[in-house]
C-alpha cells in the first residue's frame, strides 16, 4: 500500500513518510493539496469534450517540441511492446509563478477554458514546489542550498500539463494480449502529479526490476474530505531526482494495463513537472546520498528530456 502523505503539515511530521515513499516505491499519494473536487470534475469534462471531437479537429494541432495532440500508436513507451493505445493533448509552456500558458497557441476549443487550464497548472506548481522542499528537508541538505535548489523550479521550465484517454475496446476480443495502454517506462523529469477516477484503474509500477512480472496496481484514493478538497493525488518521482540523489530517490517504473473489463475508458490527467534546462544532474551532498554514480549522463535536465522524448517517438 503506497503512503498518503499530507502536504500542509510540517515537514517534521511527515519526513519518516517522504523518505520511506521515495526510496522505496518512488511512488506516494499527496493529500493537503487544496485542489476542490468540483475544480477536478470539471477538468475531467473539459478532457472528455475535447477527446470527443472529429479527430480531423484534433490533428490540426500535431505534436511538436512536446506540446499539442499525440494520436493512437504514435507513442512507444516502452520499446519491446506495441505501441501505446492511447490519445492525448500536452500544454505547454507553462509560467511556472502564474499557471499561464499561451491559450492562442493551442486549438479554439481551449479557449474558453483558458482560467480553468491557467488554475489547473497554478495549483500544480504549488504541490511540486511545496513536495520538493519537504523533499529536500526530508534528505537533510544543507539549509542554506535548499533556496538554491528550490529556484529551478522557477522561471522557465519544460513542465507539461497533459490530457489522456485510452479508450474502451469495442469488444473483449480486440485488444491482443500485448497490447497495451503506456508501456513500461520511468518518467522524464523532476516529479509527476497525476489525476485519476474512480473505477478507471490500469496504472501499475515495478517495484522488483529484476522481475518484469511483479506489478503493483495503484488503487483510487478517495479524498477524506470531499467538501474540501478532490482525491489524493499520486505522485511519482522521475529520473531527475533519482540523478541528483545518486539512486536514493526512485524513478520507479510503471506502465497502464488495459482491465479485464475492457468495455472501460480511462482518462486521466498528468502534470509532468521539469526544472530550467540548464539544470545538472549532478548530485547533491547529505548523508543520505552516495557519491556521484559513474554511469550518469553527462548532459543538463533539458538534454536528458530531449533524449527521452526521441526514444518515446522514434
Ligand atoms: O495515465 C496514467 O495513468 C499514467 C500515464 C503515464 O505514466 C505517463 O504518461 O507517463
Ligand atoms: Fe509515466
Amino acid at each position: 500500500m503506497l503512503q498518503v502523505v499530507d502536504i500542509s503539515k510540517k515537514t517534521e511530521d511527515i519526513t519518516e513518510q517522504l523518505f520511506e515513499s521515495s526510496t522505496n516505491h518512488g511512488f506516494l499519494f499527496v493529500k493537503g493539496h487544496g485542489i476542490p473536487q468540483s475544480h477536478i470534475e470539471n477538468l475531467f469534462k473539459v478532457s472528455a469534450e475535447y477527446f470527443a471531437l472529429d479527430q480531423s479537429v484534433k490533428d490540426k494541432y500535431p505534436i511538436e517540441n512536446n506540446i499539442g495532440y499525440t494520436s493512437f500508436n504514435q507513442e512507444q513507451l516502452d520499446a519491446r511492446k506495441t505501441k501505446d493505445y492511447k490519445e492525448a493533448y500536452n500544454f505547454g509552456p507553462i509560467n511556472s509563478t502564474t499557471g499561464e500558458i499561451p491559450i492562442e497557441n493551442h486549438p479554439e476549443f481551449f479557449q474558453k477554458y483558458n482560467d480553468l487550464i491557467t488554475k489547473t497548472n497554478f495549483y500544480l506548481f504549488e504541490v511540486a514546489k511545496q513536495l520538493f522542499v519537504h523533499l529536500l528537508k526530508t534528505l537533510k541538505i544543507d539549509k542554506d542550498k535548499i533556496p538554491e535548489i528550490a529556484k529551478c523550479l522557477t522561471g522557465d521550465t519544460h513542465t507539461i500539463l497533459r490530457f489522456l484517454r485510452y479508450p474502451q475496446m469495442r469488444s473483449l476480443k480486440e485488444a491482443e494480449n500485448d497490447d497495451i495502454r503506456a508501456g513500461a517506462h520511468t518518467d522524464y523529469g523532476l516529479l509527476t502529479i497525476l489525476f485519476q477516477q474512480e473505477g478507471q484503474q490500469g496504472l501499475q509500477l515495478n517495484l522488483n526490476k529484476e522481475d518484469d512480472q511483479d506489478w503493483l496496481p495503484i488503487a483510487f484514493q478517495p479524498s477524506d474530505d470531499i467538501s474540501k478538497e478532490g482525491a489524493p493525488l499520486v505522485v511519482n518521482f522521475g529520473d531527475l531526482l533519482q540523478f541528483w540523489t545518486n539512486g536514493t530517490i526512485k524513478s520507479t517504473i510503471h506502465r497502464v494495463v488495459i482491465p479485464e473489463t475492457r468495455l472501460k475508458d480511462r482518462y486521466s490527467i498528468v502534470f509532468f513537472v521539469h526544472p530550467q534546462d540548464k539544470t545538472s544532474l549532478e548530485g547533491w551532498e547529505s548523508k543520505y546520498i552516495p557519491k556521484d554514480e559513474e554511469n550518469k549522463p553527462q548532459v543538463n535536465a533539458y538534454e536528458h528530456l530531449l533524449m527521452r522524448l526521441n526514444e518515446t517517438y522514434s
